[in-house]
């Protein structure tokens, strides 16, 4: 293949910088700026049998993931099945999946996720009741208990997804007062303890790594899931998420996934949108917390518009939207993405990309350029998104548009309206 070999440094370098980016993962936020300190838009680490590549500016991110999506879209899954065991592939979830199992998987978040009168009516709905059952427990909430914010929120988002996958509260257990998903949540931090949430990431990189304890947590968590999801299909609850996987599958025969299939999907939303909403609530909660006159003006600024501001509102809520995608800006939760690999031989800005290179995009270093944020990047400013147009306060859309923290392209995250409710 044509083309230079991109920049980054030899075979020991490369396993030299390897570990620091390693044991520096979660928190990758200095991992992040680790790889885009001097290093440009594109840098490699060359491991001998694999590679991994990061993108740290838009326009190679979007060379890769919007131009050429079909062969920057995989999520490395032929080299993760050389190394994992044959019982966590069976727990994987679908959309993780690569090819036509994938697009399966996307023809049915599509219908659903991201389709406005679904979630105008199911998801608006059960945000709106997770919201009220919240405010309760708000109310009745101990000091103690608001000691760990996060913890909060993450119940409470958890909450929100449980009544979308299975059309039932995710509400306390009265017999031992304990949240019945206390385990489910240890599981979600063992499993943010190991590297990221891409399974066998670390044991495609390494593979004589254990990681035994993220398997176990991971079958774990799949296991509770399934049984909620065969218990809703069981009780025909119609308006569960996993009902409706079932229903789309059985209509469309297809040949690759199937209705009992949808577990496996319930899988991938919790993994994946448990733990990121309440990381950004807890980053606004901490901005707000830090800055009273911030605070003063988004309260006027709701004041001024009326009672129950609602998800619909926003777009007359110029200073609440400014400092949510601020935040959004400067906290990426998903600092470094999920890795996506390269199914072919390829390009990206005229570097050649080896087939099963590992692609993990920087969003980090694409929301800190100097080139979209001039000399200040690094500065949280509530006020970054906001524009006059004639005397009014707006909110600058086509800025804010440059904010990706869900990432581009055809494989980009599917939760992001979902996200977007209950964080607001
Ligand atoms: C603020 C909250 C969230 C952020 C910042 C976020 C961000 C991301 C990012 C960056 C990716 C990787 C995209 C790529 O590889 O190109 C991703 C994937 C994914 N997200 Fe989210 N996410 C959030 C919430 C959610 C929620 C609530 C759900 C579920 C309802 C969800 C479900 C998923 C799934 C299933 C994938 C994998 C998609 C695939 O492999 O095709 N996410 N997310």
């Amino acid at each position: 293949l044509s083309g230079k070999t991109p920049p980054g440094p030899g075979l020991l370098g490369s396993f030299t910088q390897l570990k620091r980016v390693v044991s520096d993962f979660f928190r990758s936020r200095s991992a992040a700026e680790m790889i885009s300190e001097k290093e440009g838009g594109l840098y490699q680490l060359n491991l001998g049998l694999s590679k991994i590549c990061f993108i740290n500016s838009r326009g190679f991110r979007d060379e890769a993931f919007l131009e050429k999506y079909h062969l920057f879209s995989d999520r490395g899954v032929e080299s993760n099945k050389k190394q994992l065991p044959e019982e966590l592939m069976q727990w994987r979830g679908t959309i993780r999946d690569n090819g036509a199992a994938s697009e399966e998987a996307r023809a049915f978040v599509n219908s659903t996720l991201k389709e406005t009168s679904y979630l105008r009516t199911t998801v608006e709905t059960q945000i709106e009741e997770a919201i009220a059952f919240f405010d309760d427990e708000l109310t009745g909430a101990i000091p103690s208990d608001l000691v760990v914010p996060k913890m909060i929120f993450r119940e409470h988002v958890l909450d929100v997804m449980t009544r979308i996958a299975f059309d039932t509260a995710g509400h306390r257990n009265t017999i031992s007062g304990q949240w019945q998903f206390q385990k489910f949540f240890e599981d979600v931090d063992a499993l943010s303890n190991s590297v990221l949430f891409q399974p066998g990431f670390i044991s495609t990189v390494l593979p004589n790594t254990k990681v035994d304890d993220y398997e176990t947590n991971l079958v774990g968590v799949a296991k509770y899931l399934k049984e909620r999801a065969e218990e809703a299909i069981y009780t025909n609850r119609e308006t569960s998420l996993v009902q409706r996987y079932s229903d789309f599958f059985l209509k469309r025969e297809s040949s690759i996934a199937q209705p009992e299939d949808g577990w496996r999907l319930m899988y991938d939303f919790f993994t994946a949108g448990v733990n990121t909403v309440p990381e950004v609530i807890t980053w606004d909660i901490y901005y707000l917390a830090s800055d009273l006159d911030l605070q003063d003006k988004i309260r006027q600024e709701m004041k001024n518009f009326g009672t129950d501001v609602t998800y619909d509102d926003r777009t007359s809520l110029p200073r609440t939207m400014s400092f949510l995608t601020e935040v959004h800006r400067l906290r990426p939760v998903a600092t470094l993405g999920i890795p996506h690999a390269a199914s072919a031989d390829g390009t990206i800005g005229g570097y050649a990309i080896d087939k099963e290179t590992l692609i993990i995009p920087n969003h980090w270093a694409m929301h800190n350029d100097p080139a979209d944020w001039q000399s200040d990047p690094q500065v949280f400013d509530a006020t970054r998104f906001l524009k006059l147009n004639g005397n009014d306060l707006t909110f600058d859309s086509d800025k804010a548009r440059i904010v990706t923290p869900f990432s581009v392209g055809p494989r980009s995250c599917p939760g992001q309206e979902v996200a977007a409710g209950p964080s607001f």
